[in-house]
């Protein structure tokens, strides 16, 4: 299948199996959920299969070493990303969850401000690394992100996300990192 066939079916899969609830974490908020989506395996399918793409140069080649998922949607999206590309993964925890060396980051997020930590020893310096997570909004997480993989010596290649709120300026947190978003909402 080629990539614009791949990237249909992930976009028709987001339209219809993503849905928004109101106030939630907090007031103002329309919180994307993405459980729908999770729970048919025809679409979890195809937006895995779309953002691997993101790992991949035109010839279909893998030009990454390593998948960086983060707390805690990105994970279910990040490791079978990395099974296709057939490269390892690394999660990106909240504070404390970690059990070895560290880095650190203190960042905000659409709704509130926490800090997220990488093990030192989870990608190699030099790696090339492609994150992936389920929405981009203020772009906190993702810029925390990359700081962390730059402070193991490692370069962030490029960000895969379902969606990206268009109406928040992510992209400005990841500097110039490439976002490969399947949906603008
Ligand atoms: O661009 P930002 O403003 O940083 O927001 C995006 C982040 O917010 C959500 O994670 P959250 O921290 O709510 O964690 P969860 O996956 O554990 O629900 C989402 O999964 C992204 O990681
Ligand atoms: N509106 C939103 N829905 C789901 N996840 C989010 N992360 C940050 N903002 C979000």
């Amino acid at each position: 299948m080629g990539g614009s066939d791949v990237r249909a079916r992930a976009v028709d899969a987001l339209t219809r199996l993503v849905r928004d609830i109101p106030d939630f974490p907090e007031p103002g908020i329309v919180f994307k959920d993405i459980t729908p989506l999770l729970a048919d395996p025809a679409g979890f399918g195809a937006v895995v299969e779309a953002l691997a793409e993101a790992g991949r140069d035109e010839d279909g080649q893998v030009v990454v070493d390593k998948v960086v998922g983060m707390e805690a949607r990105g994970f279910i999206l990040a490791a079978p990303v990395a099974l296709a590309l057939g490269v390892g993964f690394a999660p990106v925890r909240k504070a404390g969850k970690l059990p070895h060396l560290t880095h650190r980051v203190d960042y905000a997020l659409e709704y509130g401000e926490a800090v997220l930590e990488l093990h030192r020893d989870a990608v190699a310096a030099g790696d090339r690394v492609l994150l992936v997570d389920d929405v981009l909004a203020t772009g906190g997480t993702a810029g925390a992100t990359c700081d962390l993989v730059r402070r193991c010596g490692a370069e962030p290649v490029g960000f895969a996300v379902l969606m990206e709120l268009g109406f928040l300026d992510g992209r400005a947190a990841v500097g110039d990192v490439p976002v490969t978003s399947l949906l603008t909402v």
